[in-house]
């Protein structure tokens, strides 16, 4: 994802410092015209706003508060914008660290995967310093297509993990799906065509369905990915008392698929723990 949004900061004119933990990951960006950093730190001290795109929330504070980390760079004027998918209590956290040193935060995790990052058409859902969401806007522009501001850190944490916690279920709802059909003889490719035309059409059965019905998940989001989302969407609801039985059940199918190997895979791959369960009940 980092990969891509960078790119088109780049096509479009911005100059760029870039650091990865793996620096082999810069290599293409350094070809394109960005500089190398050796740490978030020199990141945030050479740029005056410093996004981040991280897997999870213990890499998200590792590279905000570590000793190297982007907050030992920040000072007054400047801005950290983290776009990392995690939950609230680690952006709120990290939002601390960062007006600790006078700068501002804005968390602004992405709706959109793979396709959408290359073509600039993410969806930023943010939250925090106002001020900066409004310095930041036009590279969002450049991104995303749309940019929602909710309000303070952690607002837009929380938006993220209810739209994948339902992507997520949907997922699993749309791999039973195909299961079911195969098994009573019916056409995947038919059902595809069935939901597309209905009130259930979502662009994601239709992107994903054809590969999925020949069980190929070339990882556009990774389904380590999705299953984290899972799981921080039902700590959420804990927080708040609010039941998630659908979601629960998502997500034991994502930690199965996770258990067998599939966390690189793309989270389509569920359908391989929904047909592994089938199998494990033919045997019985
Ligand atoms: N892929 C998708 O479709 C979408 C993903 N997202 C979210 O965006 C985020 C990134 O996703 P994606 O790009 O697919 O994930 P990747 O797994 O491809 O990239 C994860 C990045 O995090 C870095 N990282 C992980 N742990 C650490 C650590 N401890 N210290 C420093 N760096 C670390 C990795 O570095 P290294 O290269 O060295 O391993 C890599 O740069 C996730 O939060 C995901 O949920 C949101 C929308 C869509
Ligand atoms: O977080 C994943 C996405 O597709 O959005």
């Amino acid at each position: 994802m980092g990969l891509a949004m960078t790119r088109n900061l780049l096509k479009a004119g911005y100059e760029v410092v870039v650091w990865n933990r793996n620096p082999a990951k810069c290599e293409p960006l350094a070809a394109e015209g960005a500089k190398v950093a050796s740490s978030p730190k020199e990141v945030a001290e050479k740029a005056t706003y410093t996004f981040a795109m991280l897997s999870d929330p213990e890499a998200a504070l590792a590279v905000a508060e570590g000793a190297q980390g982007v907050v030992a760079g920040l000072a007054p004027g400047k801005g950290y914008v983290d776009v990392s998918t995690v939950d609230a209590a680690t952006s709120q956290a990290v939002a601390a660290a960062v007006r600790a040193k006078g700068a501002t935060f804005l968390e602004a995790p992405v709706s959109g995967s793979k396709g959408p990052a290359e073509q600039g058409k993410l969806i930023f859902l943010t939250a925090g310093d106002q001020a900066l969401f409004d310095a930041v806007g036009p590279a969002l522009d450049v991104m995303g297509k749309a940019k929602f501001f909710l309000g303070e850190e952690g607002a837009g944490a929380n938006m993220k993990l209810v739209v994948n916690m339902v992507m997520g279920s949907m997922m699993t709802s749309f791999a039973e799906g195909l299961a079911l059909a195969d098994k009573v003889g019916l056409r995947q490719s038919d059902l595809i065509d069935v939901i597309g035309l209905g009130a259930i059409a979502a662009p994601m059965f239709a992107l994903k369905g054809p590969a999925m019905a020949k069980r190929a998940y070339a990882p556009a989001f990774p389904l380590k990915h999705q299953q984290k989302d899972m799981r921080l969407a039902l700590a959420l609801g804990d927080q708040v008392a609010q039941p998630l039985p659908m979601a629960a059940a998502a997500n034991s199918l994502y930690i199965d698929a996770r258990a067998h190997g599939l966390g690189d895979a793309d989270f389509s791959a569920v359908m391989e723990a929904v047909a592994a369960q089938q199998q494990g009940e033919a045997k019985h």
